[in-house]
């Protein structure tokens, strides 16, 4: 499907999302399986890209830190709020979300008699997942705008799959990709982001503003510009360009 050519080390940054990108989809978000070669795979490409290679995803950090560990990535969590470039560590601090804080102790008090439907507490947002419950989409939904008209200004609801989460309003992956193109070592470099979801589409726009790749894994309406069928496709290339060197994705236009 995909054509290349050996892509100049200096070239590219590459930009990963994690869940329905690099791992499959699970029941629940602590279920996720990291394939026991992903962290090698990226390592070597990590190398071949001069240390251009970073995880942006919704996941908090610590946690992806713990799914990858003794490996280690540069890294953007909570969809943006929190990153790490080098030894540059940026957290979001939950103490500057009370408002949040107490809405988070609101929703689990209303989910206790839904079954299926989960809180996923990350400290400066929270999602409501409704994946194993679908028959209660709709009351999930209503919830998540509830709760975001009582918090008032300087919150969102992102959306994804089978999930509305509460972020504050900075947050977005185009932002923090931004951000890591103005450093060392992904200054000056052509973006590549590859992702799966909503979330990503912020990310996917930003890249293409830059003349970088944009590649959505799976179906759905999207701004990226080409597609991967699944995770395991996805390992399957990354693996061959961290081998080989050579591009897995058609060249962005204007080079
Ligand atoms: O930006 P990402 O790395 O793609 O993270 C987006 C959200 O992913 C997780 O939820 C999704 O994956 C779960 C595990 O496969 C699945 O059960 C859930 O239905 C999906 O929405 C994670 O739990 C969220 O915190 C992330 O924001």
């Amino acid at each position: 499907m995909i054509s290349g050519k050996a892509s100049a080390i200096d070239d590219y940054a590459l930009f990963l999302d994690f869940d329905g990108t690099l791992v499959e989809i699970a029941e629940r978000p602590e279920a996720v399986v990291v394939d026991p070669v992903l962290p090698q795979i990226l390592t070597g490409l990590q190398a071949r890209l001069n240390g251009a290679l970073a995880i942006i995803s919704g996941r908090p950090i610590a946690f992806l830190d713990q799914r990858f560990a003794p490996h280690r990535f540069d890294i953007a969590g909570l969809h943006g709020l929190e990153h790490r470039i080098g030894d540059e560590l940026y957290l979001c601090d939950p103490e500057d979300h009370p408002r949040l804080r107490d809405m988070v102790r609101r929703l689990d008090e209303s989910v206790k008699h839904k079954p299926g439907l989960l809180i996923e507490d990350k400290g400066c947002s929270v999602a409501l997942h409704w994946r194993l419950a679908p028959q209660e989409k709709e009351f999930a939904l209503a919830m998540a705008h509830a709760a975001l008209e009582a918090l008032g200004n300087g919150y969102r609801i992102q959306y994804g799959k089978a999930v509305a989460e509460i972020v504050p309003s900075g947050a977005g992956k185009g932002n923090v990709i931004e951000r890591f193109l103005h450093q060392t070592p992904y200054r000056g470099r052509r973006p590549i982001f590859i992702g799966d979801d909503l979330t990503d589409e912020n990310g996917f726009k930003l890249v293409n503003a830059h003349r970088g790749l944009s590649v959505r894994v799976g179906r759905g309406e999207t701004v990226a510009q080409q597609r991967v069928g699944t995770p395991s496709d996805l390992r399957h290339l990354l693996s061959a360009w961290a081998t080989t060197g050579t591009l897995p994705f058609h060249e962005a236009s204007g080079t």
